[in-house]
């Protein structure tokens, strides 16, 4: 099957609308995705059915988890821009920022968001854990990841990005029950709760996959995130 038609009816699937349009960047994303991984280590996942279902429809599950219309977000460690560029391609409103450590990758997403013509989208080559110290800090109305850290780890680099009140989604597999069981000391000392854990099949897969939603409760304290070496050292 065409990208074209397993995007625009997985999206049709979660509840989403794509247009042509949006059909037609996710292929030029796809394109550039597959000629920059023939020179560089962006993904181990390639061939159109496979980069539309496990990246493209996994990323957009998201966008049915809550309202995203006008919001920041920040997606941490993303990588080839997975899960914020395709939220973004299918709700163009959203101000985005992708960050992460890598500065080839970052290279990478200027490139790919230039070609897409992609407003309101900074690319930031720094660590999460610098960038959290700050302006950054409790500015964004949302921040997700998918693949970065175990949650516990996740939750420290993450939630001091998050405004009180907002929303920190991490994605994980439909096994991490554990994962989240031991995050609660974490999500107590970062000032944020669990909200739900939404359980989703991609499209025309048999994968499962969770999105985990953490609310920020109140603000994290200044204490974190800290340096690097010391969260993988003493996890929370
Ligand atoms: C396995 S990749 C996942 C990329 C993407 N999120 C995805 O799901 O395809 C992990 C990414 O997180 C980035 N990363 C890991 N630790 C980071 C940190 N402390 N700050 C910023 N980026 C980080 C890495 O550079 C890498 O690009």
């Amino acid at each position: 099957m065409p990208m074209r038609n397993i995007l625009i009816q997985g999206a049709q699937q979660y509840g989403l609308t794509l247009s042509e349009e949006d059909a037609a960047a996710f292929y030029r994303y796809y394109e550039f995705l597959e000629e920059k991984n023939r020179v560089m280590n962006l993904t181990a996942i390639s061939g159109e059915k496979d980069v539309a279902e496990l990246h493209f429809l996994d990323s957009l599950a998201l966008l049915t988890l809550d309202s995203f219309a006008g919001k920041s977000v920040i997606d941490i460690g993303s990588g080839a821009g997975f899960p914020g560029l395709p939220m973004k391609l299918a709700q163009r409103s959203i101000k985005l920022t992708l960050l992460d450590a890598q500065q080839k990758r970052v290279a990478f997403l200027d490139e790919l968001c230039a070609l897409l013509e992609l407003p309101d989208v900074a690319c930031l080559h720094v660590r999460a854990e610098e960038a959290a110290l700050t302006g950054l800090r409790d500015s964004y109305d949302m921040a997700v990841s998918r693949a970065v850290a175990g949650l516990s780890m996740l939750c420290e680099l993450c939630l001091p990005f998050v405004k009180p009140g907002g929303l920190f989604i991490a994605m994980k597999s439909a096994d991490s029950d554990a994962e989240l069981r031991g995050a609660e000391n974490a999500l107590k000392l970062l000032g944020g709760a669990l909200e739900r854990v939404a359980d989703y099949t991609i499209p025309g897969t048999d994968v499962a996959h969770r999105a985990v939603m953490i609310r920020k409760t109140s603000p994290t304290p200044t204490a974190y995130p800290r340096r690097f070496a010391k969260i993988q050292k003493s996890p929370l």
